[in-house]
């Protein structure tokens, strides 16, 4: 029997009953809705507890059969992640109750892809391990071999996953660092494509070492050929353990890997072994394979830097999911059409202008037959 819950409830006489398991960052998306709950994380009971005999709509994450069918109960037909992944939303179930199912596209492109940007230089430039170093006040003065890491510019970065945030990453890691491209993504990434050539005849025309492209047939490739390789594929049946303990063999002894797009992509474990036996190797970490826990060994391994799952945690992101997801929600209360182009979201996110009639992106609208916008 779930425990009673403090919740804090935002317009009691409203209409529709909207419940956001979670505190959500800024006001806009209160303003659009709703009611929230001050404790962080919820059990089901206490999810199924809060929607009660009625509820229109919820935004949460992780959910699965049980809920949607307390939901579907309660009257509900609106879900929204607060993600812009959901392999932690059995869509299956919410097909099955009826519920349409929304994320947040677009909103972490950049917030995510910069995680990744800084977990790569802080691997490279073993920030994290001279700033313990520091404080611990062990610094006697300059030398010459004092933590020594990787230089970037002239290397070769490798995305395995060339999407809204792969691309974004590679680019700010092509421009930023001039560091020549190797992608592996089921589909041809030609934007990214042409960014790295018009930046490589940028820099030629100025007298510099031009940047290149590669895209990869397989995956492998990028394993070798990369110093420093970002994954950010989503998490399914295909990218479960893509990086296994013979992926990891294949990689350069002082690679670099960055993971801030699904713990399961990696296997741990196998990550643990192979920072043990290649100290020269390093990892930078925004997700773990059963969060929040970390496989044993991962937290003593200096060659890892370890964040917990923040790559979208910026303001600005953080306040432009919460708004997605009330929309998402209040949309298809409102029986708004879905918005046509996931990858374009910006009208949903101008503070200055009423939000478009329509659901931001509903994961699911093709399965429930939803009505798609004109806008
Ligand atoms: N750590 C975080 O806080 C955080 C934040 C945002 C997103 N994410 C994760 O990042 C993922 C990607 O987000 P996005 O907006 O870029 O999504 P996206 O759909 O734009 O990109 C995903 C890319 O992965 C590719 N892909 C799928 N299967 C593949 C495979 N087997 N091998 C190689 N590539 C494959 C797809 O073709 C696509 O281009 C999300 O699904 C989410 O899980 C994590
Ligand atoms: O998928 C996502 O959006 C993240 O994991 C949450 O930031």
């Amino acid at each position: 029997m779930a425990k009673p819950l403090q919740v804090e409830v935002y317009n009691p006489n409203g209409k529709y009953r909207v419940v956001s398991t979670k505190s959500m960052p800024g006001t806009r998306w209160i303003n659009l809705l709703i009611c929230t709950e001050k404790k962080t994380i919820l059990s089901v009971e206490d999810i199924i507890s809060l929607i009660g005999n009625k509820c229109d709509g919820v935004i949460g994450q992780d959910w699965g059969e049980r809920l949607f069918s307390a939901l579907s109960r309660a009257g509900g037909t609106a879900f929204s992640n607060m993600a812009v992944g959901y392999n932690n939303v059995d869509v299956d179930a919410a097909n099955k109750y009826g519920v349409a199912v929304g994320n947040t596209p677009g909103v972490l492109t950049e917030t995510t892809a910069e995680l990744a940007a800084s977990l790569s230089l802080a691997a490279a430039r073993r920030i994290v391990e001279a700033d313990e170093f520091m404080r611990a006040g062990l610094y006697d003065g300059w030398l010459p071999n004092l933590f020594v890491g990787n230089l970037l510019k002239g290397q070769t970065v490798g995305v395995i996953g060339a999407g809204r945030i792969g691309s974004a990453y590679a680019r700010m890691m092509v421009e930023g660092f001039k560091m020549n491209l190797i992608y592996f993504d089921l589909y041809q990434s030609t934007r990214l494509e042409k960014f790295v050539t018009a930046y490589g005849q940028f820099l030629k025309a100025n007298g510099e070492q031009p940047v290149t492209w590669k895209r990869a047939s397989t995956m492998d490739e990028v394993l070798r050929e990369a110093d420093v390789i970002s994954l950010h594929p989503v998490l399914d049946k295909t990218t479960y353990h893509l990086v296994n303990k013979e992926r990891l063999s294949k990689m350069k002894k002082e690679a670099i890997l960055i993971n801030c797009s699904r713990g399961p992509v990696i296997d741990e474990a196998a990550l643990v072994e192979h920072l043990k036996a290649n100290p020269m190797f390093r990892v930078g970490l925004d997700v773990f394979e059963e969060e929040p826990y970390m496989k044993p060994g991962l937290a003593q391994m200096k060659n890892a830097v370890i964040v917990p799952h923040i790559a979208s945690a910026s303001k600005w992101t953080r306040e432009g999911m919460a708004t997605l997801a009330a929309l998402n929600v209040l949309g298809k209360i409102k029986g708004y059409p879905i918005w046509a182009d996931p990858n374009r979201v910006d009208p949903f996110l101008n503070e200055n202008s009423p939000p478009p009639a329509a659901c931001p992106s509903i994961v699911n609208s093709k399965a429930l037959g939803l009505p798609v916008s004109k806008l």
